[in-house]
């Protein structure tokens, strides 16, 4: 163990801003002044690099971080395939998992809790579109864990970004970089090659992940909203400096690599990165910080007003992935068919529920920790039952959603089903269409002459 002394941050401890030129030392003076790679760094650490871009990305999206440890990340054995109980390794070498690209409108009950596994095992690919070996599109996976990672295990993803949404339980991960508790409404971004070990204080956890195959999560643009509000670059929460000293006992190190598990060994901690610097970070954010905007007059406002963060396309204004909320809020607008209007849109819409009612779905069904899922022109909207306590309710002005919290992965590309997500789950409503809208009625009247 270090010598008390030395160590002056606290577990968790965290530095705010989106964004931001981070710097962090759980010792004083770790962190070499004036230069990133000095002959000899501070203390006897290795500098390392770890870039989230291309050296040569443009500034403004040049995202990479400077590491202080005691061994470089290089140290361990060579990796070999190693099965999950939800991925398998035994597939032919470039078998990323199957997508089904369906038109209908699917639905899925709540997943079951799992306390039979831990966080590496826990994921299940649900639904995506796109490849991370080609570095492109997205991933959707559904998380039930039960269990801590083994205390000498940690696990990275090359293939992408992990949104963490997390619906059920807390999170206690610590990463490289630091320690960050993830709560009850929030959420968290581990960004790809950052190391991390997954406990669970407070028992089981569940959840939904959007892994990003391609580019990085920003704040969307506020255009004529101004310079504040949506989602704050203040309240984004990066974790500072935090390591162990361990360079003599036995762990195992678990990468997501093209969608497979592969583990490799090492007779040192992971976790020994004693300061750092940069932008490439994970972080987490309270989605209870979020300011929403919404219409003061008439009329229902694109969801793209609730975006939290976005993953642009090489097309501004186009997501490969936006993450969009649909938190408490009043709705006063007059003369307003008030929850969404009837829709077939280009990008396809993945929703879940982490707590409460949304209120476009009065009918029943969609329920906290299920989901669904309507896809490129998919024709969808609320139910015969909203529809018809909206179209009649007196327009004072409402509270919607109280306790309650729906998002949204919406992605301009096709979103397919894995085998897993239509079959192996066993959550598809069979029903979902015909109890959504079959009881959808003509109310058309012809003008009489
Ligand atoms: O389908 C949904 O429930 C999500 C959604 C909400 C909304 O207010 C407008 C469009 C939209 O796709
Ligand atoms: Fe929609």
């Amino acid at each position: 163990m270090p010598s008390t002394q030395f160590v002056i941050k606290e577990k968790y401890r965290y530095q705010n801003g989106f964004n931001s030129y981070h710097e962090s030392e759980a010792i004083e003076g770790a962190l070499p002044i004036g230069t990133n790679s000095p002959q000899k760094p501070p203390y006897g650490l290795y500098a390392e690099k770890l870039s989230g871009t291309a050296f040569t990305a443009p500034r403004h999206e040049n995202q990479q971080s400077w590491l202080y440890r005691i061994l470089p990340a290089s140290n361990h054995s060579p990796f070999e395939p190693r099965e999950s109980s939800s991925s398998k390794t035994d597939q032919e070498p470039s078998a990323q998992e199957k997508f089904f690209q369906i038109p209908n409108q699917l639905r899925w009950d709540p997943f079951d809790m799992d306390d039979t596994v831990d966080w590496v095992n826990s994921l299940h690919l649900v639904a995506g579109a796109g490849d991370p070996v080609m570095k492109t599109g997205l991933g959707v996976f559904i998380f039930a864990a039960g269990k801590d990672m083994d205390s000498h295990e940690a696990f990275y993803s090359a293939d992408g970004d992990f949104l963490i949404v997390l619906q059920h339980g807390v999170l206690d991960i610590q990463t490289e970089l630091g320690r960050l508790l993830v709560r009850p409404n929030e959420i968290c971004v581990i960004p790809r090659g950052i190391r991390y070990r997954v406990t669970l204080p407070s028992g089981p956890v569940r959840g939904y992940i959007l892994e990003l195959y391609q580019g990085h999560f920003t704040l969307p643009e506020l255009g004529p909203i101004g310079s504040n509000c949506l989602a704050n670059a203040r309240d984004f929460q990066a974790p500072t400096a935090f390591f162990d000293e361990d360079t003599s006992s036995s762990w195992t190190l678990l990468s997501k690599f093209a969608g497979r598990l592969f583990a490799a060994k090492q007779n040192h901690t992971p976790f020994d990165v004693v300061a750092w610097h940069g932008l490439y970070y994970p972080y987490k954010y309270d989605l209870g910080r979020f300011n929403t905007i919404g219409s003061i007059s008439f009329d229902h406002p694109d969801p793209s007003i609730f975006t939290v963060l976005t993953a642009q396309s090489d097309h501004p204004g186009t997501a490969v992935a936006d993450f969009v909320i649909f938190p408490p809020r009043w709705l006063v607008g007059e003369d307003t068919f008030r929850p969404p209007w009837y829709h077939r849109n280009t990008m396809s819409e993945f929703m879940g529920l982490i707590g409460g009612q949304y209120d476009a779905k009065e009918g029943g069904g969609f329920q906290p920790a299920g989901a669904s899922l309507h896809n490129v022109m998919s024709a969808h909207g609320p139910d015969a039952s909203t529809h018809e306590k909206a179209s009649n309710a007196e327009l004072k002005p409402v509270k919607v959603g109280e306790g309650s919290m729906a998002f949204m992965f919406e992605s301009a590309l096709m979103v397919g089903v894995t085998e897993w997500g239509l079959k192996q789950c066993a959550k598809v409503q069979a029903d979902y269409s015909e109890h959504s809208w079959g009881a959808l009625k003509p109310h058309f009247k012809r003008p009489s002459n």
